[in-house]
């Protein structure tokens, strides 16, 4: 197939792993394809050394979802690559969505080792839809968070999103516009993430309008009879002897008829020449005028800058942003936690690791977030089974999963579950707040949670405790599991 053939994909099922659909033919032809199971996504540690993720991902996997079949150019394409019996074929061709799909909402503070999306529904839908659904919210959470990152630092400061160009293809420019709204940018450079998502849409020039004209005078005089709103990039040849000089000049040509919104630099010791341009604006009347700073930055450097003083107003801000240079991925797995045995019923299930990390915790669960009714500041989150309820205890007891000892007793609390649901027998149940509802969930999410989980630098562990009936079920068959591999003679 070529480039231009490309008209043929039309349907996002075969974005998956080829494995998931040799599972899918497997559990097929031993005819347990459509009994019950429940998978569930999670991280195991917080990107980039920070103390909370911010979710991200639904908007996109409830349109992947919505939209799950099988083309038949999908079926021809297996059917010419793989030596599937037709009977499964017909069995993909027939396929529609059955799954309850439980989720995080975006927006929401999340953590390491709790089910961000739990998927429940016949095993071979289940399966299927692993790839995608990681895909999506792996990325679009780790950006999310990214941008929470470098929000704290600017602190009320302006962000403008720049990333597009160096983005991992337009996809990721795209959808991480959108995550860096939600994480608390202001605005994007990408226009069509405005159009699509209604995220503000903001940019000054490039050195090219300089180059073009051969003269910041005349591209910046050109540019200011050409637009109301003016931010002029003033390091091209030399920002201090003459790109400011020159963005005033025009400035007070034009007078009333533009904007004069401030200068951009690209270059250089920012922190030095961002004070030096201060003083030139404020000494040629323009105290308002904003200084605009791009190249390269991200929170470590904005944090350093603010430290040593400089005068930046607004901040650009793409390549570390858009590919979270610093840490690549999110590493969510999907792990299978409940399954529907021969007699019918449900029981818990288990991936064990002889590092204690990846021992998954089995189970269908919930979780809630505790949030202490003085402080108004999130005690923790607390992990339960279905159907458990924290609300009912006066006081509840929590305790590190890991370290036992470190545990306490919360009193006069509120609870309240994190997992929404999204599909019922594959009906989509839920509606999406908007773009702008989304970005000011998160702010608020944000104002719940101690500062010291909040630090960019070695910040605090979150509390992310199991209940006393999950941690003894998970022992109890980790326990089972240890004795039936005894038992079959298959450990060491
Ligand atoms: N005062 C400062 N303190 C810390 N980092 C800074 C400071 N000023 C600039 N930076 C950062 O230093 C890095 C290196 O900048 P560099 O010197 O390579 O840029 P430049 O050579 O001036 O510009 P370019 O090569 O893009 O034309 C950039 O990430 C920039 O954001
Ligand atoms: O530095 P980032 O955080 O990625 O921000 C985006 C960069 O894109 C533009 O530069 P351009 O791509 O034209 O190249 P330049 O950096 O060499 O000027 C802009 O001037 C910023 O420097
Ligand atoms: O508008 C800008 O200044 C801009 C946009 C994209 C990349 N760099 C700068």
């Amino acid at each position: 197939m070529l480039y231009q053939d490309y008209d043929k994909d039309d349907s996002l099922s075969l974005h998956t792993d080829l494995y998931e659909i040799n599972m899918m033919y497997t559990y097929f032809k031993k005819g347990i394809a459509d009994r019950n199971a429940v998978f569930e996504a999670f991280y195991r540690s917080e990107p980039f050394g920070n103390g909370f993720a911010i979710f991200a991902g639904l908007e996109r996997m409830i349109n992947y979802l919505q939209s799950l079949h099988f083309s038949e150019s999908d079926l021809a394409y297996l059917k010419e690559t793989q030596n599937y019996d037709d009977d499964f074929i017909d069995y993909l061709r027939h396929l529609k969505l059955k799954l309850s799909i439980r989720s995080m909402r975006e927006g929401e503070l999340v953590f390491a080792n709790e089910p961000l999306v739990q998927v429940e529904g016949p095993l071979a839908q289940c399966q299927l839809v692993e790839t995608a659904i990681l895909n999506i919210i792996n990325f679009q959470t780790l950006l999310a968070t990214k941008a929470a990152r470098i929000k704290l630092a600017v602190q009320d400061d302006q962000l403008m999103e720049f990333g597009s160009r160096r983005a991992q293809e337009t996809d990721a420019a795209l959808w991480g516009a959108r995550a860096a709204f939600i994480g608390g940018f202001d605005s994007t450079s990408n226009v069509r993430a405005g159009k699509l998502f209604g995220i503000p849409i903001s940019g000054t020039h490039a050195h090219a309008l300089v180059e073009a004209f051969g003269s910041e005078y005349e591209a910046f005089k050109a540019y200011a009879k050409t637009h109301k709103d003016c931010v002029f990039l003033v390091d091209t040849y030399d920002t201090i002897r003459s790109g400011v000089p020159n963005a005033i000049k025009v400035a007070r040509e034009m007078g009333d008829k533009i904007n004069f919104l401030g200068v951009r630099i690209d270059s250089g010791d920012m922190a030095y020449i961002s004070k030096q341009v201060r003083k030139e604006l404020d000494d040629a009347g323009y105290p308002d005028a904003k200084i605009f700073a791009s190249n390269d930055l991200d929170e470590t450097t904005i944090t350093n800058l603010k430290m040593q003083g400089a005068k930046i107003d607004v901040w650009g801000i793409g390549t570390k942003y858009i590919t979270a240079f610093d840490q690549p991925a999110l590493g969510a797995v999907y792990k299978l936690v409940s399954m529907e045995g021969d007699n019918g019923q449900m029981h818990d299930t288990l991936k064990i690791s002889s590092n204690a990390i990846k021992v998954s915790t089995p189970g269908k669960k919930q979780v809630w977030r505790i949030s202490a009714n003085t402080a108004k500041k999130n005690e923790g989150d607390w992990i339960a089974r279905e159907g458990e309820d924290p609300t009912r205890y006066q006081a509840l007891f929590m305790f590190h999963p890991q370290y036992t000892y470190i545990n306490k007793v919360v009193t006069d609390f509120t609870a309240y579950p994190l997992l929404h649901d999204i599909f019922d027998h594959g009906k989509l149940v839920y509606k999406q707040p908007s773009l702008r509802g989304i970005k000011s969930f998160a702010a608020e999410n944000l104002k719940a949670l101690w500062d010291e989980y909040k630090r960019s630098l070695n910040p605090q562990e979150y509390p992310v405790d199991l209940s006393q009936d999950l941690y003894e079920s998970k022992m109890s068959l980790i326990q089972d599991i240890r004795r039936k591999i005894r038992e079959r003679g298959m450990s060491r």
